[in-house]
C-alpha cells in the first residue's frame, strides 16, 4: 500500500487506498468538497485548482463522468503518496489545505435528486414477512424474480449527526382496534448500503453500465416507525412510517476504492431475467455494525445480500425512467442468516418479544427518546489491508408536544 506524508494516516482506515469524498466548512465559512485522509480532510478546490469543489455539493463533479472520477483519484493519491514528486515542490502549500477532522462541520455530501429503496436481503424480507404478514408465505412471488423497492422521500435525507424527532402518525394498538394519532412507540433502525448516481440517462433509456452511473456508495440508516409502517402499506408500501427521516454518512467512497470487495453475489434461483443478468462482479464485502448507545448489538454482512446493485440499477430503469445526478438508491435492510447479523431492531428483537440487553443494565424492544444510534463499516482494501466507510449517526429527539 502506499504510504502518505499526511501524519497518522497510515495507522488509520482512511489511507490514500480510500479517499472518501466529503462536504464540509469551518465556521463563518461557505461549505466546500473534501476528501477525507485519516483524520484530516484535504480542501480540494485551492489543491486541484477546480471551481467544481467550492460549492456545497458534490453533483457538478459526479456529472462529470467515470473518466473525472479516475483521474482525479489518481491525481490525488500522487499528491498524497509520501514519496510523490509533486509533493515535495509545494508540500507546504498542501499542508496549508490539510485541515482536522475536529475542526470542521459535515454537510450532506451531495444534493439528493431521487431517493429509491430496495428490499435486497432474503433474511431480511423473510422476517419480516413473517411478523407482518403471519400465515402468508413470507416471500411474495415476485421476490425472486426482482429487486422489490419504493420511492422514499428525498427531501427527508439528512446527514449523519442530524437529531431524529420521534414521528407521531396513525396506528393501532391491536388489529380491530380503533386508530390513534400518537408518537411511534416502535421507532426502529435499517442499516443499509446506499449507492450515488453520478452520471444520468435520458428520460425513455434505461442505464447501461452499472461503474458509468454510480460514482460511490454510502451508510445509510432508514429509520422506520414499525407501527405506522404496519398499519398503513396496504396495499401501496411503505409511505409516512418511513419518509420523517433516512440518515447518511458524510463520506461518499468511490467504488474504486472497493475494488478489493467485489464478490460475484449470491447464487440466484430462479436464474433472472435478461436484463438482471449479473455481466460482472458487483457483490460487496462490507462488513457493518450496528451501535445501539454505544454497545455492538448486530454486524450485518452486505455480501449475503441476495440481489446487487447493478442489477437494482437496471431494474430501477427498465422502464425508461431517467437518472439524474444525485440520485441516491439504498440497498433495503442489510441482514445475515443469524440473530446477531440482523440490520434491524424489529428482527433482533423479533417484534419486541425478545429485547436487547444493554451493558448499562437497561434494554430495549425499539428506541426510547434519548437513544443513539451509531452504524460503521469497513470492506478489504488492498495488500489485505482494511478500508472504513464512514458512519452515520442520529439521536433521538422527543415528539414535540
Ligand atoms: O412490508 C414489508 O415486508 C416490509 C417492508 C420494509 O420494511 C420496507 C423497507 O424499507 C425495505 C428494506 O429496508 O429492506
Ligand atoms: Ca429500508
Ligand atoms: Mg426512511
Amino acid at each position: 500500500m502506499t504510504p502518505t506524508w499526511v501524519p497518522g494516516a497510515d495507522a488509520t482506515l482512511y489511507t490514500v487506498a480510500n479517499l472518501p469524498y466529503g462536504v464540509f466548512s469551518r465556521p463563518g465559512e461557505p461549505a466546500r468538497a473534501g476528501v477525507r485522509i485519516g483524520d484530516h480532510v484535504l480542501d480540494l478546490a485551492p489543491v486541484l485548482h477546480d471551481e467544481v469543489f467550492a460549492t456545497g455539493s458534490l453533483n457538478g463533479f459526479l456529472a462529470r463522468g467515470r473518466t473525472a472520477w479516475r483521474d482525479t483519484r489518481r491525481l490525488l493519491q500522487r499528491l498524497l503518496a509520501a514519496d510523490a514528486k509533486e509533493v515535495s515542490a509545494n508540500r507546504a502549500a498542501l499542508e496549508s489545505h490539510l485541515i482536522p477532522l475536529r475542526q470542521v462541520r459535515l454537510h450532506l455530501p451531495v444534493e439528493i435528486g431521487d431517493y429509491v429503496d430496495f428490499y435486497c436481503s432474503l433474511e431480511h424480507a423473510a422476517n419480516v414477512g413473517r411478523m407482518f404478514r403471519p400465515g402468508d408465505e413470507p416471500l411474495k412471488p415476485n421476490w425472486r424474480r426482482l429487486p422489490v423497492g419504493y420511492h422514499g422521500r428525498s427531501g427527508t435525507v439528512v446527514v449523519s449527526g442530524t437529531p431524529i424527532t420521534r414521528p407521531r402518525g396513525q396506528r393501532v394498538a391491536a388489529p380491530g382496534d380503533e386508530p390513534v394519532l400518537a408518537p411511534t412507540a416502535k421507532l426502529d433502525i435499517e442499516a443499509e448500503l446506499g449507492f450515488i448516481v453520478g452520471t444520468p440517462t435520458r428520460l425513455g433509456e434505461s442505464a447501461g453500465d452499472f461503474a458509468d452511473h454510480v460514482f460511490g456508495v454510502t451508510l445509510v440508516n432508514d429509520w422506520s416507525a414499525r407501527d405506522i409502517q404496519a398499519w398503513e402499506y396496504v396495499p401501496l408500501g411503505p409511505f409516512l412510517g418511513k419518509s420523517f427521516a433516512t440518515s447518511i454518512s458524510p463520506w461518499v467512497t468511490p467504488l474504486e476504492a472497493l475494488e478489493d470487495a467485489r464478490v460475484p453475489g449470491r447464487e440466484q434461483d430462479p436464474a433472472p431475467l435478461d436484463y438482471l443478468r449479473r455481466h460482472e462482479p458487483w457483490g460487496l464485502d462490507v462488513s457493518m455494525e450496528i451501535m445501539l448507545n454505544g454497545d455492538q448489538v448486530s454486524s450485518p454482512p452486505y455480501r449475503d445480500m441476495y440481489w446487487t446493485p447493478d442489477q437494482m440499477l437496471a431494474h430501477m430503469t427498465v422502464n425508461g425512467a431517467s437518472l439524474r445526478t444525485g440520485d441516491l438508491y439504498a440497498s433495503g435492510t442489510v441482514s445475515g442468516d443469524e440473530p446477531s447479523r440482523r440490520g434491524s431492531l424489529i428482527e433482533i428483537t423479533w417484534n419486541g418479544a425478545e429485547p436487547v440487553k444493554l451493558s448499562d443494565g437497561q434494554s430495549r424492544a425499539f428506541l426510547e427518546d434519548g437513544d443513539t444510534v451509531t452504524i460503521t463499516a469497513t470492506a478489504p482494501g488492498p495488500g489485505g489491508t482494511l478500508i472504513a466507510l464512514g458512519e452515520v449517526t442520529g439521536t433521538v429527539l422527543p415528539t414535540p408536544a
